[in-house]
């Protein structure tokens, strides 16, 4: 006979994600289309920080049912509204709002910047979060108490014919490191940085590449150099455009940065429960 403890299966708490974006937001969108189904399953994005004020990624994230919390953390701004401070200090800044996000991972998805150990550290628990900066840059939008529907407030919400969905509330504990990832349109070790697919196109051109790819690897201090955990190869056409190029590996990068998560989450899910 079965005991009741026996068919009683711990409910996993949903994984919540953390998304780094500078732009238009459609890998962010393929996670959004992905989580909590087969491809990305048992996870929310639950924050969006935005390097600039115009991603069109951060629409992307209030728009949802429920709406994401983001905010928007600039370089420049930073800087200015705090003055004698540096880069290392931004990325300081980002760090404390990715952590105060409660993220389980965090997943750069276009993230313009090149970030420094004072946000690796904090990332990894090998130092604390700075305080808030003297000036600091317009509060991120609190996490909404996150166990209560989110009441509709404007024409983007849900109206109160269809179903309020809410998001998944933090752990009591943050647990560390907190596993980063990026996706990288570029092979290992081929056209690391900005502006990747440019340059391979050249490099095609010049007859130096015959194809190029794109990858999610893990987040190192060194750029681009991280363990990769996904690479998948793009071919590249003779007659292409770069636009074509573009639209190639666009869509290899809406699979790979889904199976990317999945996979750093599945990781998760076995550390915790071992
Ligand atoms: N420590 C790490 N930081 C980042 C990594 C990484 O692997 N380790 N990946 C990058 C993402 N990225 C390519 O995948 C990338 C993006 C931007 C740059 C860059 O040179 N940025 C300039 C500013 C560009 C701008 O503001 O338009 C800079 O940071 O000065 C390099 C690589 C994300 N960060
Ligand atoms: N070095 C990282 C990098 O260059 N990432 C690039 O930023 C774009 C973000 O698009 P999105 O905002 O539409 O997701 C991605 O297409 C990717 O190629």
């Amino acid at each position: 006979m079965t005991t009741l403890h026996e068919t009683i299966v711990p409910t996993q708490r949903v994984r919540r994600i953390t998304v780094l974006i500078s732009g238009s937001g459609t890998n962010l969108q393929a996670l959004l289309d992905a989580a909590s189904t087969p491809r990305l399953p048992n996870a929310a994005i639950t924050y969006v920080l935005s390097s600039r004020s115009n991603a069109y990624g951060l629409t992307r994230a209030k728009t949802q049912n429920p709406p994401i919390p983001t905010s928007v953390c600039a370089l420049k701004t930073f800087l200015n509204r705090n003055p004698g401070s540096t880069r290392e200090h931004y990325d300081g800044e980002v760090a404390r709002q990715v952590l105060q996000s409660r993220p389980d991972i965090v997943v750069l998805a276009g993230w313009m910047h090149i970030l420094s150990d004072r946000f690796l550290e904090v990332l990894n628990g090998e130092k604390e979060a700075p305080p808030k900066p003297a000036l600091p840059p317009p509060e991120p939008k609190s996490l909404p108490n996150q166990t209560e529907p989110i009441p509709s407030n404007d024409s983007s919400s849900p109206t109160a014919e269809t179903e309020q969905k809410t998001l998944p509330s933090p752990p009591s504990t943050q647990h560390f490191p907190i596993p980063i990832i990026n996706l990288h349109p570029a092979l290992p070790g081929a056209f690391d940085g900005a502006n990747a697919i440019g340059r391979a196109f050249e490099a095609f051109q010049e007859g130096e590449v015959k194809n190029t790819g794109v990858m999610v690897h893990r987040v190192v201090a060194e750029v681009d150099r991280g363990e990769p955990l996904l690479v998948k190869d793009v071919e590249i056409k003779e007659g292409d455009t770069l636009e074509d190029l573009e639209a190639r590996i666009h869509q290899v990068e809406h699979e790979i940065i889904v199976d990317g998560a999945r996979i750093v989450l599945e990781e998760l899910e076995k550390e915790t429960s071992s």
